[in-house]
């Protein structure tokens, strides 16, 4: 991570035909961050995600990518900056190899012909997701954990500079839940820009870079997990105690009851 910015959302009003969910936005997300949002349910962190990857318009304000109106960019170089994984994709009929040579659509020529390079992309891709064992079988045939391995496996053959996330763990098991987010840190390490959505309160702390903290459409709190934790944010926040280990400024086995 460093301080250059890729993202930047100023003022930022969005939300839903005449409602408004985020009220007045402003976020610089920085390069090669791990950028994790949280908050209640209904708090817009989903609406934010949305709005920062142009699939919802803004009702005002301006987003820039790498310095130029997000707005301007042709959808094709669009999806070749920008991925965005939703909370519960729609789970077509085609093989897991299939589904990630989608994510090379963006690269595709007039002729929609398949080259050397988005194979050799496909194939680094699967490898990475550790989907290679299960390649040739039907999306609709595997667990929850395969499933979502599979999704990211097609973006990360997307090979963009920024991912949104929108909770990536959601129905996996704990041990599976780290697998997808140790994925998540891989790709991260190799330059990525990755901005996600947890409701884990352990993960939040152990997996971010950074912490937004959404109340109500707007950002209450942007800090570092360290911070975040010591200020008490996220039991005022959620109405909950917070218990913790920490090892070299990592928080693991975080815990937390009801206040
Ligand atoms: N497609 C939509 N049309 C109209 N309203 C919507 C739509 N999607 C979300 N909303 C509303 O926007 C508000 C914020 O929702 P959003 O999904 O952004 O919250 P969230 O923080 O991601 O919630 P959760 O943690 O439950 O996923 C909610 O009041 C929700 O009802």
């Amino acid at each position: 991570m460093n301080d250059e910015t890729i993202l930047s959302l100023h003022n930022v009003k969005a939300g839903y035909g005449m409602s408004t969910i985020l009220t007045d936005i402003s976020l610089e997300i920085k390069k090669g961050e791990i950028l994790t949002l949280a908050g209640c349910n209904g708090s817009g962190k989903s609406t934010l995600l949305k709005a920062s990857s142009r699939q919802i318009p803004l009702k005002s304000g301006e987003i820039l990518l790498k310095g130029k109106m997000l707005s301007s960019y042709p959808q094709k170089e669009l999806a070749k900056t920008i991925s965005f994984l939703t909370q519960m994709p729609i789970t077509p009929a085609i093989s897991v190899e299939n589904l990630t040579l989608h994510g090379r659509f963006p690269y595709l020529g007039f002729s929609r012909k398949i080259t050397k390079e988005d194979k050799e992309k496909v194939e680094q891709a699967m490898e990475m997701a550790g989907v290679v064992s299960f390649r040739k079988r039907d999306l609709r045939q595997l667990s929850g954990g395969e499933r979502q391995k599979a999704f990211l496996s097609m973006v990360i053959a997307q090979d963009t500079d920024v991912l949104f996330l929108d909770e990536p763990t959601t129905y996996l098991d704990i041990g599976k839940q780290f697998e997808i987010l140790d994925l998540v840190k891989k790709i991260n390490s190799e330059g990525k820009t990755i901005v996600m959505v947890l409701h884990d309160l352990a993960h939040v702390l152990s997996y971010s870079n950074r912490i937004a903290l959404m109340e109500k459409g707007k950002i209450l709190a942007l800090d570092s997990p360290e911070r975040i934790y010591e200020n008490g944010l996220l039991d005022t926040l959620f109405g909950v105690q917070g218990h913790f280990a920490e090892r070299e400024k990592v928080y693991y086995f975080t815990s937390f009851c009801k206040k």
